[in-house]
């Protein structure tokens, strides 16, 4: 066995009987990014140790940093995304190893909103162009005020009020763009077909519902992205999609640089077929591109949204390290069982028949009494809790974790 191995076994085993004792020791949580301290203030320094450089943590939390490529370590209960997207985690394998991925939905959708509708107006004013202008200008022999009046008429923009904005994706920023669009005057299409009836509530009732993307690609000046990036949504705005434009239209993505096939976008940037193209996502093809308008990632980057980010998942991770509580996984089902003085077991298991039987099977072989459970489903995967009277030995958790279809168990005193 070679010494990662043997350390990575002896803090598993370390971790087992942890967390079937009791929380003598503090839950690790491993950060990435620029997390706000108003969250992990969240997190007391009395039962949490928190660091960017811990080995083999309970949880993870983090922005944007991609964790496809990083070894995530047995240890690891949860990850916390504090932010919306969760395209940067390894969701599939996280929920076959057991391990609920949290985000904060809604948290961050009026900080990118706001940017959004400022891409609108930079593109509608050409503002990018009209700033880089008087930067450049030099008042030697002054001529300011000539120059500048001479000039200006290069950057005469278009008016938002009257024209239409198609929004794609009626989610927590899709519906608040579109609320705040109406508000400016705008008319609004929106598409989304697989809408929450809580964004149908909450979307302006003016706001027009398109039968298909193409209608709405075919009425809108603007057109902007707001869908989660996935396989159906990746390259979302493809040749044939661009081509549905109007001609002189203007698309902003907020959501993430692969929802648009850059090759097809360069060709309607280059051909003039798009007016302009706002992205939050920077790539060497669009640096200095006329009629691109690119920002640094920054939709989310607002003190009141990171805080807002930061505090939901340091409390919906806490909330899942101390009592099991799941609020708001990408991958596992909501859970909470209110709680008292017994012992829990928090368990991650297959959706499939027999698994609740055999877990308590085991429990009455051993003399256990089980004093509350619930056991909750949401696709593939389920979370089961079960209160008992008494702790239970690190080998009986083993033959817990050993049942076919269990994916993670472990006690919480
Ligand atoms: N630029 C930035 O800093 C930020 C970017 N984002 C991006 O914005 C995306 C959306 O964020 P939220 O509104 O918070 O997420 P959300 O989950 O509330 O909304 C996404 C919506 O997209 C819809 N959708 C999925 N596939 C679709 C399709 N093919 N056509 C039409 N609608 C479709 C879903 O039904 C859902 O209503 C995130 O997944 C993330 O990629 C989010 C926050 C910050
Ligand atoms: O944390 C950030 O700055 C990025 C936010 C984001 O892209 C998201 O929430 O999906």
């Amino acid at each position: 066995m070679d010494t990662n191995q043997s350390g990575l076994n002896m803090r598993l085993a370390e971790h087992i009987t942890v967390s079937s004792e009791g929380n003598e020791e503090k839950f690790k949580i491993k950060t990435y990014n620029n997390l706000s301290p108003i969250g992990l203030e969240k997190l007391s320094s009395a039962r949490y140790e928190i660091g960017s450089e811990i080995e083999y943590p309970d949880a993870i939390l983090l922005r944007s940093q991609d964790l496809h490529n990083v070894v995530i370590p047995d240890t690891v209960k949860a990850v916390g995304r504090a932010g919306s997207g969760v395209n940067n985690i390894p969701v599939d394998e996280l929920s076959a190893r057991g391990v609920p991925v949290f985000n904060a939905p809604g948290a961050n959708a009026n900080a990118v909103t706001e940017l959004t509708i400022a891409g609108l107006l930079m593109a509608a004013r050409n503002i990018p162009e009209a700033l880089a202008f008087v930067n450049g200008l030099k008042d030697e022999d002054g001529g300011l005020d000539a120059r500048v009046e001479q000039s200006k008429c290069r950057f005469s923009g278009i008016e938002l009020a009257g024209k239409t904005l198609g929004v794609v994706g009626l989610g927590a920023i899709g519906v608040k763009v579109s609320n705040v669009a109406r508000a400016l005057g705008l008319k609004v299409v929106g598409f989304d077909p697989q809408m929450t009836l809580e964004n149908a509530w909450r979307l302006s009732s003016d706001a027009i519902p398109a039968d298909s993307l193409n209608e709405l690609l075919s009425r809108s000046d603007f057109v902007s992205l707001h869908v989660t990036l996935n396989d159906q949504t990746r390259h979302l705005m493809d040749d044939i999609r661009i081509g549905k434009m109007k001609p002189n239209a203007t698309l902003l993505n907020f959501s993430r640089a692969e929802i648009v096939d850059e090759a097809a976008l360069l060709a309607a940037l280059d051909t003039a077929m798009l007016r302009a193209y706002v992205s939050d996502f920077p790539s060497p093809a669009l640096l200095n591109r006329p009629r691109a308008i690119v920002l640094p990632h920054l939709g989310a980057s607002t003190k009141e949204a990171e805080e807002n980010c930061a505090r939901m998942v340091c409390e919906q991770v806490r909330d899942f390290l101390e009592n099991g509580t799941i609020r708001c996984a990408v991958n596992f089902p909501d859970i909470h069982l209110s709680r008292n003085e017994h012992f829990r077991l928090a368990i991650a298991n297959d959706n499939i028949p027999g698994m609740v039987s055999q877990i308590t099977a085991i429990l009455a072989e051993n003399n256990i009494n089980i004093v509350d459970m619930l056991n909750k489903s949401r696709g593939n995967y389920a979370f089961t809790l079960i209160d008992i009277n008494e702790r239970i030995s690190p080998e009986l958790l083993a033959r817990l974790i050993s049942i076919k279809g269990v994916l993670s168990a472990r006690g919480i005193a």
